[in-house]
């Protein structure tokens, strides 16, 4: 080899790697122009201009800094402020651009677009010929991976997701969600309700952190009825415990902060051996080995029915669904959708229960109404009977306060990177041209009070709203449109419904001193009030 270079002529040598050299720099070229053109190209839509800001940090980062951190949350700014004022300044024509990554830092120039018009989320969720140039927002995934990844939600639209939403969308049926209400009165009256009894004899105080309570009722409802499963969240002592884990609601919380902090910080820092990062190896080991603790049980139990009961299989929880008999999934599949479910499950519906509990402490007005109408369901019951699914269900203003709360106050944010131009039009005829390798966000809290000039007052919280025909019902989209929609919807609206209704049925919320005057929303990864105390006390 040594010899055949020896007699390559110098000069032909001198050649090539010219050649080389010269291609290089086309390359580069071709790169830069590119990247030049991606910028013009982004340019073009509304938003602000980079004037005043810091090269390095570009919109998002720079502009948080003005707004400040979350109290007791270092590392989180206030978000949703910093969305809500981008959304007055620019969000006027339904949506804008902001940097991410400066334009001056060319290689990684990197845009953001907001969509903040419900007509133009429509649009890009729902027509095919725009959600086949989308995929699910790269960066936000990969960083969650640690409690999504392999799960269907995270998986791009394509055949192994179509296969496990339907395994999963075929549980979410009528026998489900009564089954729900079964389980939630259990658990309310055995052991929810009699927890806050005693804290209010033993303690006198009348204050109940209602957001940890809420986790507590909706992560217990989702272990029983997704995989029959109690994580004995109301035990004395929770049976998911460890020294390292003091409570599946702190397991959680603390996940959820990290993941967020990472969002906003460069891919290698989660690698970096901090006490925070071994800290939160160490709860995600635990979370995988309570993951791995229930599946050996369920799919053990479910292998024990399916040969003892004659082929009368017990299709009750979501994981009978998913374990399914030919077409069932692979062990693997089954542990990432069930490691998903705690999270995309409990917090989402405990964060619009403790917005609902908030904003009824305000409002004692909306309180006595929603009251009047729950105790009118009670009174009809024949002999003490409680009342099933159903009947929760017909209860009109319950409904509008459920569907005020998350217009207000949805968890979910739908993230999503586009990977070719995505043209969109406004209602009135507006084209937008959306390039390839932009991560688009949709704020469903931010859609339901666009006004697009309607004067509808969408900053205020008016459940009555709902009672009639409006236009807010086309709008309403907290569980996002389209393909990639939520498919919990019915399990989160179930539970909503049932935990108010008994809620209200048994006691009286009022503001407290700790309560926030404007509760302050927070996101970690979901939408969630950042303190939510109110002042309980048991009707006569
Ligand atoms: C109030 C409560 C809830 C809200 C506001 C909510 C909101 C959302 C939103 C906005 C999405 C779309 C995310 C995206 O497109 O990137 C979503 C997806 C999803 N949600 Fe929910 N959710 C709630 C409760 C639940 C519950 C109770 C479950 C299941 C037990 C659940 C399971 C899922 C799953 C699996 C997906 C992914 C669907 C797919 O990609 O095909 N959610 N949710």
């Amino acid at each position: 080899m040594l010899a055949g270079i020896h007699f390559v002529s110098p000069d032909l040598l001198l050649v090539v790697r010219n050649i080389a050299f010269a291609l290089l720099l086309v390359f580069a070229a071709q790169w830069l122009m590119k990247r030049k053109q991606y910028i013009q190209a982004c340019n073009q839509l509304p938003g602000p201009p980079l004037k005043g800001f810091s090269p390095w940090l570009a919109h998002v980062e720079a502009y948080a800094r003005t707004v400040g951190t979350v109290p007791g949350y270092p590392g989180i700014p206030r978000s949703v402020q910093v969305i809500d004022d981008f959304t007055k300044n620019w969000g006027e024509q339904g949506l804008f651009r902001l940097w991410f990554f400066h334009p001056y830092r060319l290689p990684f120039a990197r845009a953001a677009v907001i969509i903040v018009d419900p007509y133009l989320v429509r649009q890009f969720l729902t027509q095919k010929e725009l959600t086949d140039r989308i995929v699910k927002e790269k960066r936000t995934y990969k960083i969650a991976a640690p409690i999504l990844g392999g799960s269907f939600l995270a998986l791009p639209d394509g055949a192994k997701w179509k296969h496990q939403r339907k395994m999963v969308a075929r549980g979410f049926n009528q026998d489900f969600l009564e089954f729900t209400n079964t389980v939630l009165l259990e658990l309310l009256y055995e052991q929810a309700f009699p927890e806050i009894d005693r804290t209010l004899e033993k303690s006198g105080s009348t204050a109940l952190n209602v957001l940890e309570w809420n986790t507590r009722v909706t992560s217990e409802t989702l272990g029983k009825v997704a995989f029959s499963y109690s994580f004995g969240s109301f035990s004395p002592k929770e049976l998911t415990t460890t020294a390292n884990a003091p409570s599946l609601y702190e397991t959680y919380h603390f996940i959820l902060y990290v993941l967020s902090k990472r969002t906003r910080s460069p891919p290698f820092a989660s690698m970096l051996r901090f006490k925070e990062n071994r800290e939160f190896d160490e709860k995600i080991l635990f979370l995988d080995s309570v993951v791995d603790k229930v599946m050996r049980e369920r799919i053990e139990e479910h292998r024990h029915a399916a040969t003892t009961s004659n082929g009368n299989k017990r299709h009750r929880d979501l994981l009978s669904y998913m374990i399914g008999d030919e077409d069932g999934l692979s062990y693997h599949e089954l542990r990432a959708n069930m490691k998903m479910f705690m999270f995309a499950g409990q917090d989402t519906t405990s964060s619009a229960l403790s917005f609902a509990f908030g904003q009824l402490a305000y409002d004692l007005d909306g309180q006595e109404k929603l009251r009047r109408e729950i105790d009118a369901l009670f009174d009809s019951l024949p002999d003490d009977r409680q009342p099933e699914y159903k009947d929760v269900m017909s209860l009109k203003y319950l409904d509008a306060v459920a569907r005020e709360t998350l217009r207000l106050y949805s968890a979910g944010v739908v993230g999503r990177t586009t990977v070719e131009d995505c043209v969109l039009k406004s209602e009135e005829g507006k084209t937008f041209v959306i390039p390839a390798n932009v991560s688009v966000y949709i704020f469903p809290f931010v859609n339901s009070k666009w006004t697009n000039g309607v004067s509808e007052q969408l900053h205020e919280w008016i459940p009555e709203r709902f009672m009639g025909d409006s236009k807010i019902q086309e709008d309403w989209m907290p569980f996002s449109v389209g393909p990639r929609n939520c498919v919990g919807q019915p399990l989160a609206m179930a539970e909503f419904k049932i935990i108010l209704c008994h809620m209200l049925r048994r006691y009286t919320l009022k503001r407290s001193s700790e309560m926030e005057e404007d509760p302050i929303p927070i996101i970690l990864m979901v939408l969630k009030p950042h303190k939510m105390t109110i002042e309980i006390s048991r009707r006569n």
